[in-house]
């Protein structure tokens, strides 16, 4: 996947390239990543690329023209990578709120261009013309995209196919099914006094199966019941409900 970022402080991408399984993805060439500074595009002599608001209030507001020429160098260089048509996505909080099929929608794409704002914003006109879509990570500010770009692409990343030892892993996430994960034990057998549930050491499958999916049900139940609306629900995961919600009768 071909990801470049427009970001004033490429340097903090470095959390997301120099570590970790992104880092592996990027080093293993899984994902072509570059970083665009729009103060590479400036031509004054202060290299400004914010200026006061129109209509007055507090803050700046990024200037559009450098923000123009580092998108359209962004697209050229997709373009002589084979990548001709990048979306332009814009982390913003007036943005859809990700979600994991947010995350899988956007991991279909070949490329990405990521915009990241800073101070209290960018010039509209640029959301006009260049940005397909806008998209959040929750609803709070920050002071700058930066963040929510890693937070968005690393979810992307760890979804692109080889890029996590076992895929499946992946697959078997929260949310994937739609509900909440299962706990996770590993050594010691005994932590604090505290002892493994006897049902993962016994190397039956099938109920470590039923074990987990129950202990996901009732996470979400519990933690977050309107997440259940949305979960399909397997005829042997509905039966391992009944059978639960019968011994729980008794
Ligand atoms: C400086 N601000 C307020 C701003 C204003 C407009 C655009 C971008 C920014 C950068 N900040 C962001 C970005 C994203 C999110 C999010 N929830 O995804 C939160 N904050």
């Amino acid at each position: 996947m071909w990801l470049a970022v427009i970001t004033l402080f490429p340097d903090m991408f470095d959390a997301m390239t120099e570590s970790g399984i992104t880092g592996r993805a990027i080093k293993r060439g899984q994902v072509q990543f570059s970083c665009v500074n729009p103060r590479d595009f400036t031509i004054d002599n202060y290299h400004r690329v914010d200026d006061r608001p129109f209509g007055g209030g507090p803050g700046m507001v990024m200037l559009p023209e450098p923000l123009e020429k580092a998108i359209l160098h962004a697209k050229a260089k997709a373009a002589d990578a084979g990548y001709p048509e990048v979306p332009v996505v814009y982390m913003s909080p007036q943005g859809k709120t990700l979600n994991e099929s947010g995350v899988k929608q956007l991991v279909q794409y070949d490329g990405l261009i990521v915009l990241c704002g800073r101070y209290e914003g960018i010039d509209e006109r640029i959301i006009e013309q260049y940005v397909d879509q806008e998209w959040s990570i929750g609803d709070y500010v920050l002071t700058g995209g930066e963040l929510p770009a890693m937070v968005m692409l690393d979810s992307m990343i760890r979804r692109l196919p080889d890029v996590m030892t076992d895929n499946q892993s992946a697959e078997q996430d929260s949310f994937v099914d739609g509900l909440l994960d299962c706990p996770h034990y590993t050594k010691p057998d005994v932590f604090n006094g505290i002892a493994v549930p006897a049902v993962l050491k016994t190397g039956h499958h099938l109920n470590i199966e039923k074990w987990r999916f129950l202990q996901r049900y009732q996470r979400t139940q519990a933690r977050r019941p309107e997440l259940l609306e949305g979960v399909q629900l397997t005829r042997q995961q509905k039966k391992w409900l009944m059978s639960e919600k019968k011994s729980e009768s008794l």
